[in-house]
C-alpha cells in the first residue's frame, strides 16, 4: 500500500548565495517515523501554489515551528521591533493553507509558530515578548545546545474531554518551550485544549473541524523518539492522515 503524503511548511532563508525554502529535519523525521507517512515540503510561494491541487494530493498538513513571527499586520497590530523577525512569504503560504485544509477536512497539526499561524488564520491575535507580562513564566528556550534549548521545561494542564486528553490519556504533561509570542485573542473557531500555569494557551483545536485539527505551542517533534507524549501526538496525527487517505 502506498504511504499517504503530508504537506510540510517551509521557511524562506538566504544561505550560501541562494534562497532556500527549508524545514528543520526534526519535523520531517517525526512525520516519517512516528506518524509513519511521507513528508513533502511545500515551497513558500504564496498564491502561486494551487492549494486545491495540493490538498487533493496530500492527506495531512503539518505547520512547523520557526523563529520568525507572524507579521502583525495580519492580526491588526502595529509593527514594532519587538515583533521581528518576519517571514512574509511563509505567512502568505501557511495562512491560506491552514484555512483551506480545515475547510476540506484535511488533518492538520500545527506546532509553535504553527499554533500562532492557526490562531491568526482564523481571526485571532498574538501577544509578543510574553515573558515580560506580569506573572508570566519565561517561555523562551535557554541553553547552549539544541538539546538544552528544547529541554522539557514546564507542565501543562490538558482540558478534560479535549482531543489531546484522549490522545495522551493524561491531565498533566511536561513539555518543552521555545517561544516568545503567544495567543492573545483566541480565534472564534478555536477551543483551548491545554494551558500552562501562568494561563498561556498551550494547545488548541478547531471547533467542529471535519478532521483532526490541533495546534500545540510546544515541540513534540523534538523528543518524538524518547518522550511518550510527544510520540503519541505524531502517532495520532498519522492515524488521522491514514483515515483521511482511506475515506473513499
Ligand atoms: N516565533 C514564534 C514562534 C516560536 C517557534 O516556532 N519556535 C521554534 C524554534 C525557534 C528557534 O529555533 O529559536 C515565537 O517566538 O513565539
Amino acid at each position: 500500500m502506498l504511504k499517504p503524503l503530508v504537506a510540510v511548511t517551509t521557511d524562506v532563508k538566504e544561505f550560501d548565495g541562494y534562497t532556500w525554502h527549508a524545514t528543520p529535519e526534526q519535523y520531517l523525521k517525526a512525520v516519517l517515523t512516528a506518524s509513519n507517512v511521507l513528508p513533502v515540503q511545500v515551497p513558500s510561494f504564496g498564491d502561486e501554489i494551487d492549494l486545491d491541487s495540493l490538498l487533493a494530493q496530500v492527506d495531512g498538513v503539518l505547520i512547523t515551528g520557526a523563529r520568525s513571527n507572524v507579521h502583525p499586520s495580519l492580526y491588526g497590530t502595529e509593527l514594532t521591533v519587538r515583533h521581528e523577525p518576519y517571514d512574509e512569504r511563509r505567512d502568505a503560504t501557511s495562512l491560506p493553507l491552514i484555512r483551506k485544509a480545515i475547510e476540506k477536512g484535511v488533518p492538520l497539526l500545527a506546532v509553535c509558530r504553527g499554533i500562532q499561524e492557526l490562531n491568526v488564520a482564523l481571526g485571532g491575535s498574538l501577544a509578543t515578548e510574553i515573558q515580560n507580562r506580569e506573572g508570566s513564566m519565561d517561555h523562551r528556550g535557554h541553553g547552549k545546545t539544541a538539546d538544552e534549548k528544547f529541554g522539557m521545561r514546564h507542565e501543562v494542564e490538558i482540558k478534560e474531554g479535549s482531543c489531546l486528553a484522549s490522545v495522551l490519556g493524561a491531565r498533566k504533561i511536561t513539555v518543552n518551550s521555545v517561544h516568545r509570542q503567544g495567543i492573545d485573542r483566541l480565534a472564534p473557531r478555536l477551543q483551548v485544549e491545554a494551558v500552562a500555569d501562568d494561563g498561556t494557551v498551550e494547545a488548541v483545536s478547531v471547533i467542529d473541524a471535519p478532521g483532526f485539527a490541533v495546534g500545540v505551542q510546544w515541540h513534540p517533534e523534538y523528543w518524538v523518539n524518547s518522550d511518550d507524549n510527544s510520540r503519541r501526538i505524531f502517532e495520532a496525527f498519522g492515524d488521522a492522515v491514514r483515515q483521511h487517505a482511506a475515506r473513499d
